[in-house]
């Protein structure tokens, strides 16, 4: 295939962008064409250093040539074959090798195609749980205000972002914890915050109102990513998971983006101490190559469903791509990788360097706030009066523009770059996003 360029592009029409301003983007469009390593190549031929490791799933960096090989060797061999009632060997391989560094020991894994696939599977496997142990009347599944769980049905109706909500349906029944996000009194944190772990108790709150009995599961992100970088005050998953667990109500960490290495250890499950009963996991499962999901389960919750007759299908749940050959073989060149470089720990060693880097930028102009932990900062901008969201978009804009890729969700800046970072491009963030700060209205 030619050297993609603007002479050679193609037309932009057809594709239906997602989670983008189609017509804004078509008019000035951003084309990545090539990646290797820590940087992206725009079409018009800059190096643009990825500060979001693609979209937080790149954790190894780009163009890894061990995955490329196991890939391009698995479709040659067994491109695809079905997993309901047949088997590939492949798919046990893995689920082994993920199983020995499960969350927490949830050593049961189920595969899906996505992030939000992974979610809508563990919320379904929790329901299936309670109707398996007889607490069938155990239907309500509650999430968290400001909190992302993709795009499904189940997803959009836990989730907490009123704009993946307010247009679609919702599951009835669901219901919301607070968010933890406090500006007046958690400013300008590195880590965790010391104060909130009391908004845990919101659990109680709607036990009180709902009943245990009533509810099935309670879904958070143990870090918020997408709403902004929302780092969980200390003490507070500690406080949910007592509270669910003497209710009865499973806990499920939606670990899409904090696991794999983001905040320094394999999963945010071990960075936390907090062992849930599921875990979610898509993004660096396949290190952003192949789209692929996890859902990692407890014995309990699996064998517990792992009753009735022997010929029954235990759980009538499934996609034709769960666990497909080619993401398997990804997924399993990932984890040699990993492992051979330590990158499941690697943030560890770089987060005192992330945090002062990054905290260098209070006092750029509008910032208002900075959160970090692991491999990951949020950086909160004053809103534009009138235009939310605005400023933090001239700023992506700008940075792509100068050669580093940010990503904006309202007006903060969210960084979590490939685990292979090095400390000297953790200080170019930090001062080409200062640059731009400087620059913005
Ligand atoms: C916690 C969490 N759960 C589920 C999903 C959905 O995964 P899929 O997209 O693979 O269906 C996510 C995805 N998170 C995600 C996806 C795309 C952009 C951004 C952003 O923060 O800009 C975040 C996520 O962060």
């Amino acid at each position: 295939m030619p050297a993609q360029t603007r002479a050679n592009r193609p037309s932009l029409d057809a594709y239906w962008m997602p989670f983008t301003a189609n017509r804004q983007f078509k008019a000035a469009p951003r084309l990545l064409v090539a990646a290797e390593g820590m940087h992206y190549t725009s079409e018009d031929g800059r190096r643009v250093l990825d500060g979001t490791a693609g979209l937080w799933c790149v954790n190894a960096g780009h163009g890894r040539r061990r995955i490329a090989a196991a890939v391009e060797h698995q479709l040659a061999t067994l491109d695809y074959a079905p997993s309901f009632q047949m088997g590939h060997p492949i798919a046990f391989a893995f689920a082994e090798r993920l199983g020995a560094i499960a969350p927490g020991g949830l050593d049961r894994v189920f595969f899906t195609g996505s992030g939000s696939e992974s979610v809508d599977t563990a919320l379904k496997i929790a329901l299936a749980y309670q109707r398996a142990i007889g607490q069938g009347t155990r239907t309500r599944l509650i999430g968290r205000e400001r909190g992302y769980h993709g795009v499904g049905f189940g997803g959009i109706s836990v989730g907490g972002l009123v704009n993946n909500r307010r247009a679609f349906p919702l599951l009835p029944g669901t219901d919301h914890l607070r968010h933890t996000h406090d500006l007046a009194r958690n400013a300008f944190v590195k880590g965790q915050p010391e104060h909130g772990a009391d908004l845990a108790d919101d659990l109680e709150r709607l036990v009180a109102l709902h009943g245990a009995e009533t509810i099935a599961a309670v879904i958070v992100e143990p870090v918020a990513g997408s709403t902004g970088v929302l780092v969980p005050p200390k003490g507070y998953l500690e406080r949910l998971r007592e509270i669910a667990t003497r209710h009865g109500i499973l806990l499920i960490f939606d670990e899409v983006i904090t696991g794999f290495g983001r905040l320094g250890a394999p999963f945010a499950t071990d960075f936390f101490g907090v062992t849930p009963d599921l875990v979610t996991t898509a993004k660096g499962l396949t290190n952003g190559t192949i789209p692929m999901g996890a859902v990692f389960a407890s014995r309990a919750v699996h064998d517990a469903l792992m009753t009735g007759p022997e010929n029954a299908i235990e759980l009538f749940h499934g996609y034709t791509y769960s666990g497909h050959p080619v993401a398997c073989a990804a997924g399993l060149a990932t984890l040699d990788v990993y492992e051979e470089e330590g990158l499941l720990t690697r943030a560890a060693a770089l987060q005192d360097h992330w945090h002062e880097a990054m905290h260098v930028l209070r006092g750029a102009p509008h910032v208002i706030d900075i959160r970090t932990i692991g491999l990951v900062a949020g950086i909160e901008l004053a809103p534009r009066a009138g235009a939310p969201g605005s400023r933090a978009h001239a700023v992506f804009v700008d940075c792509f523009e100068k050669g580093l890729l940010i990503r904006v969700t309202g007006d903060v800046i969210a960084l979590s770059p490939p685990l292979i970072t090095e400390r000297a491009q953790i200080d170019a963030m930090a001062s080409m996003l200062g640059d731009a700060l400087a620059r913005a209205a």
